[in-house]
């Protein structure tokens, strides 16, 4: 597209937003304007306004719980009858009312479009000022690529998106794209070596990012890697289905298992530094910004500790190299093939999905109607302040908790306790949060784990503390105190709590966030509710005794049979990734033979999902008794006392075991 059209398609896009934006802003502010005209009205257009901006707020933050229940279509047209209504009844001031309305509509809409408009010139600011600022820094670029605009940002760095000059002769959609990643100058050259080795030594395959070539002028270093098209986990999370979702976990896995020989630990394992492509299935596992190298004790290879000998030698491997760069790079066209060709594959009845999630099977349609049903005002608070008390259990932390001084160690020989923190908050597992210095690839894996507690709950991020102190205090509110204060005390640590947690059950948690609508249904609590109109609550996870999230909960719960879209399987693998002991937590070689990924099992929507867990337990039992036969990795005797250990599944047994249990 000419830069002309660009410009044009852009200003089109704004409009169509701003006018998008103008329709909002007349169906939701004409509530609030009804206010002013006397007080029954007031308290009339309030209450409407209320409600409405509650369903509309209801319905964007807890998408299952509202639907096929009130959608805000429904809301705003039975707010607009509302209106209608009160119209009629106050003849007098209906010219002075539309007046007003109208006048202050304007107004909102206007401050709505300027709002917009803002936004858009800032992020064309952005886009410039990245371009210019490589431009200046990294003249060289400009020599070889045409630089189109930037593609993304965090806080090391700034990622453009760049086509080589030598190919300007080529149709747009064949020229190879390059993701530049400009590093800001403020990075230490350490960190910058780091990534650069990680990238060259591990990269280029089995998921993991490769790069084309590094280029550095004075201060200012970038590196060239191929541009992928991706999606933004936000915006897929809740509706990838069950093989998409076994799929990404799977190239995740592959990608951390390949990193992992090398003994590397990645350390900043998070959705932004994952591209995955929805439409191609590729997936890279990118950003080795925080890697750090194992060596044979444990401890943190740092980059100063290496000769000087052993630097100069990746150099020259570097500079080897040379010739066999700038080979790779995807072009518009080679990724247009690769969705092809992936269509092909599904034809013929191979290779991963890319359907949208599905509504369920007809049990969950059934289910869906018995729960569905007119919310009233009551209702609708009830559900959230239901999903606000169990926000509020997941996140607790005391307030007498000291966030500087919550763990100390039990080792008295050791003065200090230094251990690397380096990762995003929320993906730091507990070895990390409990200060252990001897860290290892089991780090990564627990951020797989939570990435997955995300994708099975649809909830994102899961775990969100401010803090350290606040995430150890998140994992002690789901996995209870139990399992973290024995992990602690297994690396010599003492975790400061002033109250027993009970352990929660992943499996119920993640369908209470994902199909809240169901777990909150008026029918389902009516059918609870006691004769004086209360409802029974556990102490312990403070929710309805019938909705009880604690593992081995001894209350008659309802089981909602039939709803969840994820085997048993998906739950045990769950829990080995986020095994809270790291030298217990499955690795990610193990992973991939867990049976979650084998094709041998379907999705028993249809069958309870506590048979499930039984035939699975009595096929583990059989496997069990067969692992006596072979050989395996000997834990830590510490670990195996707590812990029990994880068993690899040979096909052939699973096939047996499920025939055995009926053929689930
Ligand atoms: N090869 C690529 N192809 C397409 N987009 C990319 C590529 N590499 C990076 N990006 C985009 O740029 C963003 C930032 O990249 P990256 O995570 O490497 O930078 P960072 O500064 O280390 O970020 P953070 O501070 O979040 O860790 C990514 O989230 C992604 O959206």
């Amino acid at each position: 597209m000419e830069k002309k059209e660009v410009q044009h398609h852009r200003s089109q896009q704004a409009m169509t937003k701003s006018l998008y934006a103008i329709g909002m802003g007349l169906l939701g502010k004409s509530a609030t304007n009804m206010g002013c005209v006397n007080t029954n009205l007031e308290s009339a257009g309030k209450s409407s306004s209320t409600n409405y901006n509650r369903n509309r707020f209801y319905n964007e933050r807890f998408v299952p719980m509202a639907s096929g229940t009130v959608s805000p279509v429904s809301g705003t047209n039975h707010h607009s009858k509302h209106q209608q209504l009160l119209l009629q009844q106050a003849p007098k001031c209906t010219a002075d009312l539309n007046d007003k309305l109208v006048k202050i509509n304007r107004q909102n809409a206007n401050k709505e479009l300027s709002t917009m408009q803002a936004k858009d010139v800032q992020s064309v600011d952005k886009n410039e000022e990245a371009l210019q600022e490589l431009q200046e820094s990294i003249p060289e670029i400009s020599k070889i690529f045409d630089v189109h605009c930037r593609i993304g940002s965090g806080t090391f760095s700034t990622v453009l998106l760049g086509t080589l000059q030598r190919e300007r002769g080529l149709v747009e959609t064949q020229r190879r794209r390059f993701a530049i990643k400009h590093h800001n100058p403020t990075n230490h050259p350490e960190r910058i070596l780091r990534e650069l080795e990680c990238m060259y030594r591990i990269g280029g395959v089995e998921n993991v990012i490769g790069i084309n070539c590094c280029i550095r002028y004075n201060d200012n270093v970038a590196f060239v890697m191929p541009y992928m098209t991706h999606d933004r986990f936000h915006d897929i999370y809740r509706s990838l289905n069950f093989p998409e979702i076994r799929d990404y976990l799977r190239n995740l896995l592959i990608a951390l298992r390949h990193v992992h020989k090398f003994n590397v630990i990645h350390r900043d394992v998070k959705p932004s530094n994952i591209l995955y492509n929805r439409r191609t299935g590729k997936f890279l596992l990118c950003d080795f910004g925080l890697a750090q190298r194992i060596a044979e004790d444990g401890s943190v290879v740092q980059s100063s500790d290496r000769s000087s000998r052993e630097v100069l030698s990746f150099l020259r491997d570097l500079e080897n190299g040379r010739g066999v760069m700038l080979t790779d790079g995807n072009s518009a066209q080679a990724e247009a093939e690769d969705y092809m060709a992936r269509r092909r594959m599904r034809a013929l009845g191979g290779g991963g999905s890319v359907e949208r999630a599905v509504t369920g099977p007809p049990s969950i349609q059934k289910l869906r109607e018995q729960a569905g049903g007119h919310l009233t005002k009551k209702d609708v608070a009830n559900q959230r302040a239901d999903t606000m008390r169990l926000l509020n259990r997941l996140r607790l932390l005391s307030p007498n908790a000291d966030p500087n001084n919550y763990v100390v160690c039990t080792n008295t020989s050791m003065k200090e306790m230094h251990a690397s923190r380096a990762g995003t908050p929320g993906y730091r597992p507990p070895e990390v949060l409990l200060r252990y210095p001897k860290q290892s690839t089991a780090v990564d894996v627990w951020a797989a784990g939570v990435i997955m507690l995300s994708l099975l709950s649809g909830l994102h991020p899961f775990f969100k503390a401010p803090h350290d102190c606040g995430a150890l205090a998140e994992i002690i509110n789901l996995f209870g105190d139990m399992p973290v204060r024995k992990t602690a005390f297994l690396l010599d640590r003492l975790i400061l709590l002033a109250e027993k947690v009970n352990t929660l059950d992943l499996r119920r948690v993640c369908m209470r966030f994902r199909h809240a609508d169901f777990f909150l249904a008026p029918e389902i609590h009516r059918k609870y509710r006691r004769p004086d109109g209360t409802t029974e609550m556990c102490r312990s996870c403070e929710q309805p005794t019938f909705n009880c999230l604690c593992s081995n909960s001894g209350h008659n719960l309802e089981r909602y049979d039939g709803l969840d879209i994820f085997p048993a399987v998906a739950y045990d693998l769950l829990s080995r990734l986020l095994e809270v002991n790291p030298q217990k937590r499955i690795t990610a070689e193990e992973a991939l033979k867990h049976p979650f990924f084998s094709d041998q099992h379907r999705i028993a929507t249809e069958i309870p999902l506590h048979q499930q867990q039984h035939i699975m337990q009595h096929q583990q039992h059989i496997m069990q008794h067969q692992q006596h036969l072979r050989s395996r990795e000997t834990l830590p005797s510490s670990a195996a006392r707590t812990l029990k250990a994880f068993v690899c599944y040979p096909m052939e047994m699973t096939t047996t075991a499920s025939q055995a249990a009926g053929n689930i």
